[in-house]
């Protein structure tokens, strides 16, 4: 096959359908097969064509008429398909169709797309330019000037003849042979179109599910709500999303993905396929679904409440023989045990109050281990240890404390000094270089525990642990296969520690046969765990079995460009990290053309001091309500810095600016109740992961704030707050659907995690406010 001919109505479709954004869906996969060659016919949605030529294929709607405009790729010259995994085929026929639309309707361009003065060339870049080559499609806006002018035909051809990673010159000018091949077959491919899209034709063609007119109904941003029926979501999945929640359960499975790409939607959807089968089937079938916190409990319960129209998640388990539990860790625990733990008693550790409580305890156990405990262990610590005590600021200090408190002392050793000895030292965290560093941050560490049991209460760990001890028992091995779970679904895996993750599988039925179905996004889990997918997966599971693994890699939540600008920041902490993982590799957006028009470009502004910035803040964000047409609380207004944070809510209080102020991660209550009232939603970038929004602002990522260097100049600690950095500006991006403005000092300079998006031009540069 030498060409492939797209007319312009079938074009139109194409860019605006759902389902040939990505070949993760058939359709799409199918267009790309159909135009490579590697398949000969494929079942198009109702309204679209396709037919073979001698030596080429046509796709056109049943509307195309003698005005239609076609797009015509010489797919012998332009080589356009080799070497392309399909999924940047895809990408790439997309953008080009997109262009040549914008092309036909002068229609403004992009910065990666360029009509070439005087002539009627023009040329697009597809790939974001943090590709390591970049990558070029040639357009002909004229081809075969003379001969379509004489047909009366001029404007209605595009060719695309070169598709390269070189670089171009002004002399290079397209062989026309193929193009006239095309051309010559004009009034045969009229002809075709009008016999295939006769009413008969048409009757047959539109057997297949999805028709054009269904897809357009979901044209439109308010679409991508997860707020659908299953049943309604079924037709929208993509073939990984189907095929993880129409597999029938056996074992475990993990489900990856960068955030926004469905992870909490599809363990949601399995869990009602699950539970609808087995009613259906008469089975007692009951499931749990794990959150993390309250909040993200009460969002799940939210969503379910759409989701799940049999209401499964709201049967008693006592009376019914098939139900679904949504549950905290901490409860699931705390069901189990033989002691009765209060409401009150619980932490919660996604609170900003806990986690400031928290951070004031271990300041003043630290203070207490400097006056009192470090003289005795002073000659003991390693120079590089005692350096870092001596180099890091305070507040980075307590921190990092409290990071390795979570994440090693509690999360891996489980509080035990000998175990904790063994654990190897978190690569970008507190350099433990020998035993006797790890028994001074012990030291503090008893101290901090002393305060916080001052308090009588328990955060998940002391529950957990106590519950292990329990479960790991004869008495709970007889009574699991009358009171495990058939199911166990967890949702934000990576924000549990390891001990946490050590006692998910003793909740199944079977001790053998354990259907254990978890989402993992490492990277937004703040700051090193020091671990891999493989080694969550190990601790949840429990043994050695292995879990299927499904990986997306559509970002539905996001524009193309915002996918773009959080591609720039997590490859360049991937760059700095030999650990840091990199979800978005592969990924892109799952938008049509009519969301990604509205979408634009994140910009970075700069303002003359903070005063300022914060005011500006709130300046974008009435700008893009009123652009974007939404409500407030369709906005987030955001800072990876504390102080920052509170300043945002201060300025909103006295300005009398309608707000809220998240004080737990992923309180989707918090936001629809700004939304329902008028509110802005303000918070710091560790209480916003789990949210979406139309557009985030930013406030404050420039040099010194992030990552943050209060004088802070121990390496390690310069690393850790890298790292930390990386991993919260990559959940505060992924939050926004459509517009993200970044906001900064100008005497700071923007932040150094924005080089490369500024470089690739995924971020620019909007001047002084
Ligand atoms: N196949 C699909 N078609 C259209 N929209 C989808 C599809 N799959 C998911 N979405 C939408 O994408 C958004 C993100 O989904 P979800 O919250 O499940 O992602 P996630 O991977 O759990 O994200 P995060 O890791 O950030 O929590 C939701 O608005 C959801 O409705």
């Amino acid at each position: 096959m030498k060409f492939v001919s797209i007319e312009e109505f079938a074009l139109n479709e194409l860019i605006e359908n759902r389902l040939f954004q990505t070949v993760e869906h058939d359709l799409a996969k199918a267009f790309i097969g159909l135009m490579n060659g590697s398949i000969r016919s494929a079942t198009l949605p109702q309204g679209l064509i396709s037919f073979q030529l001698e030596e080429g294929l046509i796709i056109a709607s049943t509307r195309a008429n003698r005005e239609s405009r076609f797009l015509v790729i010489d797919l012998e010259q332009s080589r356009l398909f080799d070497g392309l995994s399909d999924s940047d085929a895809i990408f790439a026929v997309q953008k080009s169709m997109r262009f040549a639309k914008k092309l036909w309707h002068g229609m403004s361009t992009n910065f990666s797309e360029f009509i070439v003065p005087q002539s009627t060339k023009a040329v697009l870049f597809p790939f974001s330019s943090y590709r390591p080559k970049p990558f070029r499609i040639l357009f002909e806006r004229s081809p075969l000037a003379e001969r379509v002018r004489k047909r009366d035909l001029q404007g209605k051809f595009t060719l695309i003849w070169k598709a390269t990673e070189g670089s171009g010159t002004k002399s290079e000018a397209p062989n026309e042979t193929n193009f006239r091949k095309f051309f010559e077959q004009i009034n045969e491919i009229y002809e075709q179109i009008r016999s295939l899209s006769s009413p008969v034709e048409n009757a047959l063609s539109g057997s297949r599910v999805l028709s054009s007119s269904n897809l357009d109904d979901l044209g439109g941003v308010s679409t991508i709500s997860i707020f659908q029926p299953y049943d309604d979501w079924l037709d929208l999945l993509t073939s990984k999303q189907r095929a993880f929640i129409e597999e029938p359960l056996s074992g475990a499975r993990r489900i990856e993905g960068a955030a926004g790409t469905g992870k909490t939607l599809c363990l949601m959807l399995k869990a009602v396929r699950e539970l609808r089968s087995s009613a259906a089937d008469g089975r007692t079938f009951h499931a749990v679904f794990i959150t993390h916190s309250e909040a993200t409990k009460s969002a799940i319960l939210e969503f379910m409440s759409v989701i799940d129209p049999d209401k499964f998640y709201k049967r008693d388990r006592s009376l019914e023989p098939v139900t679904l539990s949504v549950v905290t860790l901490s409860e699931l625990c705390a069901s189990k045990l033989t002691q009765q733990i209060g409401d009150s008693e619980f932490v919660d550790r996604d609170a900003l109050e806990s986690k400031e409580t928290q951070l004031l305890y271990i300041s003043e156990a630290l203070e207490a281990a400097e006056a009192t405990d470090f003289a005795s262990h002073d000659r003991f610590l390693s120079s590089e240890f005692k350096g870092f005590l001596s180099r890091t600021d305070r507040w980075t200090l307590i921190e990092m404390l409290q990071h390795e408190i979570s994440v090693s002392i509690k999360g891996r050793a489980g509080e035990k000094f000998d175990v904790y000895k063994k654990c190897d030292a978190l690569k970008y965290g507190i350099p433990l270089v020998s035993d006797a560093d790890k028994g001074y941050i012990f030291t503090i560490f008893r101290r901090y525990q002393e305060y916080l049991g001052s308090a009588s209460q328990f955060d998940t760990d002391d529950v957990v642990l106590t519950t292990i001890g329990q479960l790991d028992t004869p008495i709970w091995r007889r009574r699991r296969l009358r009171d495990g779970y058939d199911a166990i679904l967890i949702d934000e895996t990576h924000l549990f520690n390891i001990n946490e993750l050590h006692v998910f599988h003793h909740f199944t039925k079977s001790e053998t046969h354990q259907n254990i179905l978890f989402s993992i996004d490492r990277t937004q889990a703040v700051g090193d765990r020091g671990w891999t997918s493989d080694d969550i997966e190990g601790a949840v599971i429990g043994g050695d079995d292995r879990a299927e693994a499904s990986q997306l890699s559509t970002v539905f939540r996001c524009s193309p460009q915002i996918v773009d600008l959080a591609a720039c920041v997590v490859s360049s902490g991937a760059l700095l990290f030999t650990n840091f993982a990199n979800p978005l590799i592969n990924s892109v957006s799952g938008f049509t053309e009519k969301e990604e028009r509205i979408a634009k470009v994140p910009l970075y502004t700069s303002f003359p001091n903070d005063e300022a910035m914060i005011e500006g803040a709130f300046a974008k964000a009435d700008q893009l309500r009123v652009e974007l047409n939404c409500k407030r609380g369709d906005i987030l207004i955001a800072s990876l810095d504390r102080e920052l944070s509170f300043l945002l809510s201060q300025y909103a209080s006295q300005k009398n600016k309608p707000h809220i102020f998240l004080k737990k991660r992923g309180d989707q209550e918090a936001v629809d109740g700004a939304q329902g009232s008028g509110q802005y939603v303000i918070g710091h970038a560790d209480f916003v992961g789990g949210l979406e929004f139309m557009a985030v602002v930013i406030v404050g990522a420039d040099s010194g704030r992030i990552p943050p260097s209060k004088g802070a100049v121990a390496e390690s600690s310069q690393n850790y707050l890298s790292y930390t950095s990386h991993n919260r500006l990559y959940v505060t991006i992924t939050r926004a659907r459509l517009r993200v403005e970044i906001l900064g000092d100008q005497s700071r300079g923007p932040s150094s995690l924005l080089g490369t998006a500024f470089d690739s031009k995924c971020l620019i540069a909007e001047g002084v406010a």
